[in-house]
């Protein structure tokens, strides 16, 4: 079975949570755009649901598969979101921005009553950090937020080179919300809730893409079948 196989059987395993009448957060990506395709599917059969998306992107593909849509601002909570992520640890911290839809994911996430993670099990890690680190910044001041960020990763134990993201086209990519991303190439974060601490705190930086304690479970597809793991209770 091939990657992408692999993330369309995590996303239809997700989808076997969603009952009818749930308000969902519609997560960002190639995995969570499997989820919200299959989805559609059953919204064609009949499912009545309504999704709430991360990104223009999920907007478009929601649209194009018949999610019916609605915002945070009509209704006051989701169910269930259902999102990739680049990394997950054993305690279901994420990594995630890979694609830049941090900022919106995580104000859904928070808004959720679950939060299920969805990946091909590549994605399962021991510690975070090998995928490079997404800081969403705003561009007035970058230098600042830089020096800012790097005492925050020096405080934290960890190091890295830093790289403002650049789109295909070559220019900066620019987020849904019109910020930029700062990917930190930190090899392992030590101490992620620490981390993620230290860099909420930077007037500068947007949000970053340690996801603390959001996920309540993580379905996992490998070659030996669908792992879901649930988040350990404090
Ligand atoms: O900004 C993008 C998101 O955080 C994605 O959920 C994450 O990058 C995983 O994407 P994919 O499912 O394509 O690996």
């Amino acid at each position: 079975m091939n990657m992408d196989q692999l993330k369309r059987q995590a996303a239809a395993r997700a989808l076997e949570e969603v009952r009818d009448g749930m308000q969902l957060g519609l997560g960002t990506g190639s995995t969570a755009k499997h989820f919200v395709e299959l989805l559609g599917e059953r919204v064609a059969a009949g499912l009545k649901v309504i999704g709430v998306p991360t990104s223009e992107a999920t907007r478009a593909d929601a649209m194009r598969c018949g999610v019916p849509l609605t915002t945070l601002d009509e209704i006051d909570h989701l169910d269930i979101t259902v999102d990739g992520a680049d990394e997950i640890d054993p305690e279901l911290n994420l990594i995630k921005g890979g694609g830049g839809a941090l900022l919106r994911e995580k104000i859904v996430a928070a808004a959720s009553d679950r939060m299920i993670v969805i990946a091909d099990d590549s994605k399962w890690v021991p510690a975070l950090g090998k995928f490079p680190l997404p800081v969403e910044v705003i561009p007035f001041g970058l230098g600042a937020t830089r020096r800012a960020i790097e005492k925050a990763f020096a405080d934290c134990g960890v190091s890295g080179q830093m790289a403002v993201r650049k789109a295909k086209d070559g220019h900066v990519f620019v987020t849904d919300g019109g910020h930029w991303i700062v990917d930190a190439q930190l090899g392992r974060i030590v101490d992620p809730p620490s981390l993620a601490k230290a860099l909420s705190a930077i007037p500068g930086v947007v949000e970053h893409g340690l996801f603390i304690g959001l996920a309540s479970s993580a379905v996992l597809a490998g070659g030996e079948g669908i792992r879901v793991i649930e988040r350990r209770k404090p």
